[in-house]
Order: C-alpha cells, then sequence, then structure tokens
C-alpha cells in the first residue's frame, strides 16, 4: 500500500488528525494507496511554516532563487520515468503521454519561470518637470495554489513556479484523485535543498484542506484550476476576504472546419484535440462545426480514427488511449450519452464502457464517442462533459460558425482549420474565448496569456501575467 504524507516545512508529516482516504488506480479500479485527509490544523502548521519562511525566501537575490526552480526542473527531468509511471498509474493517462507531454512540460514550467522572473520588469512614468514614479512589484506573500487532477504535476508546477519565482511562499494542494507526483516533487525539494517552509504540499479533499487554504486570513492570493462550479464557490468564499484570485475553469471549446482546411491533417489535429487524454483537458475540442461540402466525409474521417483508437492498459508503451479518472467521472460522462439519445441525439461510434481483460478488467474504460444530431442547445454541446465524447454539427456560412461558437457561456478556447487567413483573423477577432488556434491546438509558448473569458474564469496566467498575479504592485512617487 503507498501511503502518501503532506510536504510541511521540508518533512513529510503524517496528517494531524491520523485521516486517511483511499487513492484508486483507474486502470484497475482498485485501491492501490492512501493519502491524508488533511484539515485545518495541517493548514495552519504549513502557514506557519511559510510564513517564517518567507522573510528569508523573498530576501534572495532572483538569481539564487532562479538557480533552485532550474535545479528542481533538472530532477524532474532525471526522474522523468519514475514520474511518468506514477502519473500513469495515479491518473490512467497512457504512460507515452506523461512521458512526452506531462512530465516535461512540469520541468519547463519550472526551467522557463526561472528565466522569465530575471525579464520581469516594473515601469517607471516620468512626470513634467519635478516627479518620477516607479513601481515595485513585490511578492504576494503566501498563496494557495489548487490544481485539478486531468494534468496532476503539469498544472501543479504551473502555478508554484511563478509565484516561487516571484518570490513567495506557498501552500499547494494537489487534486485528491490525483496526488503521487504531487508528493513526489516533495522529495524533490528536498534533493535540491530548497529551503524549509518555502513549498508546502497538502492532501485532502476541496471541502476540507481546500477550503481552509482559501479561507485562511495569512493566505492572501489563491490560483486555482478546476471545475466552473468550484470556481465560483471559492470566489464567492473569497469575495469579502479582498484576496487576489485567478480562475482558470472549465470550457466547450468550438472547432470551426472548414472545407478550404489541409483535410488529412486537420482530421488528424482535431481528433487529437478532441480525444487527448482521454478528452479530459479543459482546451480539448469538444463541439465541432464542419462546413457542409466536407461534412460526411470528415466525419466518416473521424469515425474510422476512433474505431483505431482502442481503450488499453495505459501502462503498456503502446497505449494510445488509458482510463477515465475515476467511476464517478466515467459515470458523468456515460449520462450526457444517455441525455444525448434522449435528445435525438445519434451515437456514431462509443457512447458504452469498454471491458478490459486481465489486470485492467475493472478499469474505467470508455470509447472515443461521437454524436451528430443534437440542438445546440442541448446539454451536450452547453454543458462541460471533459471526457471522450464530441458532437459534430454542419454550418454553411462564416456567421451561421461564428454564431454558433460564441452560443455558450464559456469562453476557454476555440480553433478554427481553414487555408483562408482573412477568414481566420475574422473569426479570431469576433469569437469570445481566451485562447484561439488557427491549424493547430495546444502548440504552448508558455510567454502567452492563458486563461479565459465568461464561465471559462477570471485572469490570465502564463508569462507577464503570472508574474503580475503573483506580485502586489506598488507605485512609489519621487518628486525632485
Ligand atoms: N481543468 C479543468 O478545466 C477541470 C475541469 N473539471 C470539471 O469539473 C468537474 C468536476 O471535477 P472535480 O474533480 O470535482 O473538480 P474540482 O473543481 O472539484 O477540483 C479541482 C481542485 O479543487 C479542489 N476543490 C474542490 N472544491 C474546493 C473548494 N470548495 N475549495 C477549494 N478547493 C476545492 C479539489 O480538491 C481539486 O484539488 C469535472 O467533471 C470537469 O467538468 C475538473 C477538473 C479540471
Ligand atoms: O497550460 C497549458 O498548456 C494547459 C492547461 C490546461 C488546463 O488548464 C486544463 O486542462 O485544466
Amino acid at each position: 500500500m503507498d501511503i502518501i504524507a503532506n510536504f510541511i516545512d521540508g518533512q513529510y508529516q503524517a496528517p494531524h488528525q491520523q485521516q486517511y482516504l483511499d487513492n484508486i488506480e483507474p486502470a484497475t479500479g482498485k485501491v492501490y494507496g492512501q493519502i491524508p485527509d488533511s484539515g485545518d490544523e495541517d493548514v495552519e502548521l504549513a502557514v506557519t511554516a511559510a510564513k517564517k519562511a518567507l522573510p528569508a525566501w523573498r530576501a534572495l537575490p532572483l538569481e539564487t532563487r532562479a538557480d533552485y526552480l532550474t535545479a528542481i526542473a533538472q530532477e524532474i527531468e532525471r526522474r522523468i520515468e519514475e514520474l511518468a509511471l506514477a502519473e500513469a498509474i495515479d491518473n490512467g493517462k497512457p504512460v507515452s503521454l506523461a512521458r512526452s507531454v506531462d512530465i516535461p512540460r512540469a520541468a519547463s514550467n519550472f526551467k522557463f519561470f526561472a528565466h522569465a522572473c530575471s525579464q520581469f520588469a516594473s515601469e517607471s512614468h516620468a512626470m513634467a518637470g519635478n516627479a518620477i514614479n516607479y513601481t515595485l512589484r513585490q511578492p504576494v506573500g503566501v498563496v494557495g495554489c489548487i490544481s485539478p487532477w486531468n494534468l496532476p504535476l503539469y498544472l501543479f508546477t504551473w502555478k508554484i513556479a511563478p509565484a516561487l519565482a516571484a518570490g513567495n511562499c506557498v501552500i499547494a494542494k494537489p487534486s485528491e484523485i490525483t496526488p503521487k507526483t504531487a508528493a513526489m516533487l516533495g522529495e524533490i525539494c528536498q534533493k535540491v535543498g530548497l529551503p524549509r517552509g518555502v513549498l508546502n504540499i497538502l492532501h485532502g479533499t476541496g471541502a476540507n484542506v481546500g477550503q481552509a487554504i482559501c479561507q485562511h486570513e495569512e493566505v492572501k492570493a489563491i490560483s486555482f484550476t478546476g471545475g466552473t462550479t468550484t470556481g465560483a464557490d471559492i470566489a464567492q468564499l473569497l469575495a469579502p476576504k479582498f484576496k487576489k484570485l485567478s480562475l482558470e475553469l472549465g470550457g466547450k471549446n468550438p472547432a470551426l472546419i472548414f472545407a478550404d482546411c489541409d483535410f488529412d491533417s486537420t482530421v488528424d489535429q482535431v481528433f487529437r484535440a478532441s480525444f487527448a487524454n482521454q478528452g479530459q483537458i479543459c482546451l480539448c475540442a469538444s463541439r465541432l462545426y464542419i462546413e457542409r461540402p466536407i461534412y460526411e466525409k470528415f466525419k466518416q474521417a473521424l469515425i474510422a480514427k476512433a474505431q483505431a483508437l482502442q481503450p488499453n492498459d495505459p501502462l503498456l508503451d503502446t497505449s494510445e488511449m488509458g482510463a477515465i479518472v475515476s467511476s464517478t467521472h466515467l459515470q458523468k460522462v456515460l449520462s450526457y450519452v444517455e441525455d444525448a439519445k434522449a435528445q435525438g441525439g445519434k451515437i456514431l461510434i462509443g457512447g458504452e464502457q469498454v471491458k478490459l481483460s486481465g489486470r485492467c478488467q475493472e478499469g474505467y474504460f470508455l470509447q472515443a464517442t461521437i454524436i451528430e444530431g443534437l440542438a445546440n442547445n442541448a446539454r451536450c454541446n452547453q454543458e462541460e462533459i471533459f471526457g471522450p465524447l464530441i458532437t459534430i454539427q454542419p454550418f454553411d456560412t462564416d456567421q451561421e460558425a461564428l454564431a454558433l461558437a460564441n452560443d455558450s457561456d464559456y469562453g476557454l478556447a476555440a480553433t478554427i482549420w481553414t487555408n483562408n487567413l482573412g477568414r481566420a483573423h475574422f473569426l479570431a477577432e469576433n469569437i469570445n474565448t481566451g485562447i484561439v488556434w488557427i491549424n493547430c491546438w495546444l502548440l504552448r509558448d508558455l510567454r502567452t496569456p492563458f486563461g479565459g473569458m465568461n464561465h471559462s474564469g477570471l485572469g490570465r496566467e502564463g508569462g507577464d501575467e503570472a508574474m503580475r498575479f503573483f506580485t502586489e504592485s506598488k507605485n512609489v512617487c519621487v518628486k525632485y
């Protein structure tokens, strides 16, 4: 049994109440470990450690903080195989995906912010003749980073790295569904000699430890990625407390596919955008709008690819589609299939749990699912499903495509597939999402603003946006 501990003040510690939660391997459906069900007392210990560490950490020369971040990145790279395997067991994602995407990106997050903090400069504003303003950007203090289960170490470190680079001390909580690689990050901090208390990692539920982190008076900012409902709850909780809040929430991302696209490459890329990580990425395309002249051909090409993508044991190197993260989540995704049927949708492929044999016979597997024939206001076209389920619809004009894309409460990411750059630019300008990819998907430059509009969140991560979030700006006006 793999028993995880909290990482507080540089040491692994059991939870104060000695309560634990089961950790389940999605590919087998079996409990394989336990994690702390932490509460207020553990948050208090972590905050005390972080406050104690803060003065020295924020006073370090930028280069020294950057050296620690670089050392963490190098240690993640050194342990890539071990971390990728842990991520695949914990989350159900294919080990090849964890090895090629999740873990390298976790290392890149630290490398990127080790460098970005040295490029983060303050402004000055001269006033006519006799005064100058300069802006100090100072660490916020002790900050909270709360992350979800879909890209565990990738998103955990996407928050922690800029927070540390900016000179804050961190209380971080991974999802209770995928705690393992976050727990291993503590070992990496010990190995590189990160000063005690600078990063504290607490495990447990959102209701217990997550809320306690958010509510703690000494935690001055919260960076959260997860479901929109949870984001709304946190926003409500924090509104009267005047804390800085960054919310990276769900998406219902449209893909606009035009007849003049590069057909084969678009099929490949849109398929990946729809089903990568079992469709469990907030950026995944979930509503495909296909221009009528290529609708049937594109549909058949997608179905053929879905047929070829059979879910399999995520620990096999050849596996390209792993397990859904939990039984509860699998049931949630399946409930949308039932809803689609009730709304007159046609299930073109998938829609049922897949039973594997051997070690994975009790695992949570679902075939890539494609549905057509639903109205745009159907739940499958409006609600975030967060699984391997997409809907497809034909359209006739650019304006119709735009209207369909914008008919959503969400506003995270859109993809546009066309060789007409004028059209692509017009749509990009008018689509209500924080991110638009033209003829590509998830092509990431970590300097760019990352985040969504409307129900997809508040604020932006990445590059200078993250550095700004994790600092307070203070204007100093000097009269001379
Ligand atoms: N990146 C994304 O866009 C994600 C979206 N989701 C969506 O959310 C739905 C629900 O998934 P969940 O696992 O329940 O996500 P969630 O939003 O409940 O969990 C995300 C993180 O927030 C924590 N948390 C939960 N409630 C909290 C609270 N009140 N205060 C502070 N922290 C809290 C969790 O422990 C976890 O670490 C999914 O079906 C999916 O639609 C889920 C995960 C990631
Ligand atoms: O920063 C990225 O490249 C991806 C981020 C993905 C999410 O925030 C998500 O799936 O929740």
